[in-house]
């Protein structure tokens, strides 16, 4: 497993390390089966904004949790109730991992500034997890090779924390199978003038999948050939999120989002993850931040995110 790249943010400029933990999106995602442990087989297109969370770390002589955001109330941050917080717990499974083989895992400050909204279908807590993991391997100065079997016990470790971790941990526009955690790097994906909206209304990924009647749909079908960046939109276009129906079920303002989005000039609308959070894909900058400010001045209670996709490494401009 290879880490995305860490990178220095000036706005926390007190830590020796910040490490971005951008949003996820699902721009498909087909349910493909379900595995006799209730777990469901999906296959989905991933991407990630350039905008999302944040976690500062840096060695101390205690360990230290704070958070700090937007949305910062509205996760477990203090006394007991921390310990459920998906920084902390990637901290723990990775000291356990390390003092295993005898390596040492100093006391470290991390602080996590949330600003993604909370259980809205865009894996902030597992990009909190995975951007916990990169830092704490660089300032712990794991070795690339512990042994034989780190890399794997280290993808076991992600999985655990949540079937997002991997492919957060990954970090780049991937296809994903299994029930997350196989990924495979799309590298001629291209990058997106994007819309994140979430019209405030938490949804619990365990209910949507428990809801989902259909599980055995049709697979999601890769373009065969090299597509042009301008045409993956008619290529994602053609596919699904299966999640969507069993959200909008349960939270029928999703609907509403999608509708929105594709009104104001989205040239594809559609639901993240497990909902809430729709995205909207544009062709331009300018298009984009027009659908922006539509959506705010006709909805000002819906939190709008704008952002670009990230495109592959070798991708070209859409
Ligand atoms: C909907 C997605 O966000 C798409 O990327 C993920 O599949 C969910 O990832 P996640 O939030 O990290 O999920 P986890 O915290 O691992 O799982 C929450 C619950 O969702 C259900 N779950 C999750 C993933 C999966 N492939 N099948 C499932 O049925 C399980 O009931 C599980 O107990
Ligand atoms: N650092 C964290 N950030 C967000 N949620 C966290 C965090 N730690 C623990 N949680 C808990 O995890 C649950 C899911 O939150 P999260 O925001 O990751 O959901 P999500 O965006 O729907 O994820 P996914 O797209 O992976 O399904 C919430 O109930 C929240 O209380």
């Amino acid at each position: 497993m290879t880490a995305a790249n860490a990178s220095l943010n000036e706005n926390l400029p007190h830590f020796d390390l910040v490490q971005s933990a951008p949003a996820k999106i699902n721009l498909a995602l087909h349910v493909i089966g379900q595995r006799a442990d209730g777990h469901h087989l999906l296959e989905s297109i991933v991407t990630f904004a350039d905008r999302g969370d944040r976690v500062g770390l840096s060695a101390t002589d205690e360990d230290r949790f704070t958070v700090s955001g937007s949305f910062a109330c509205d996760i477990p941050a203090d006394g007991p109730a921390a310990s459920g917080n998906l920084v902390l717990k990637a901290r723990n499974s990775l000291r356990a991992l390390l003092l295993q083989r005898g390596l040492p895992a100093r006391p470290m400050h991390l602080h996590l500034e949330k600003n993604l909204p909370v259980a809205s279908g865009i894996g902030g807590g597992s990009a909190d997890a995975a951007a916990t993991l990169r830092g704490l391997l660089a300032l712990w100065a794991v070795p690339p090779f512990v042994d034989d079997r780190f890399s794997d016990d280290l993808a076991a470790v992600a999985l655990q924390l949540g079937a997002d971790v991997p492919m957060c941990f990954h970090g780049k526009p991937l296809m994903a199978r299994g029930v997350g955690e196989r990924t495979e790097a799309l590298a001629a994906f291209p990058a997106f003038p994007m819309l994140l909206v979430n019209p405030r209304v938490p949804v619990s990924t365990p209910v949507i999948f428990r809801t989902l009647t259909n599980k055995a749909n049709p697979s999601l079908v890769l373009p065969h050939h090299t597509v042009a960046a301008a045409d993956w939109i008619g290529a994602l276009a053609a596919m699904r999120n299966d999640l969507e129906p069993p959200a909008q079920a349960l939270a029928p303002v999703i609907g509403d989002v999608s509708q929105a989005l594709s009104e104001t000039g989205a040239r594809l609308a559609r639901m993240s993850g497990s909902g809430a959070t729709c995205f909207g894909l544009f062709s331009d900058e300018h298009a984009r931040d027009r659908a922006a400010e539509m959506l705010c001045a006709d909805h000002p209670d819906w939190y709008v995110l704008r952002c670009f996709s990230i495109g592959g490494d070798h991708h070209d401009t859409a």
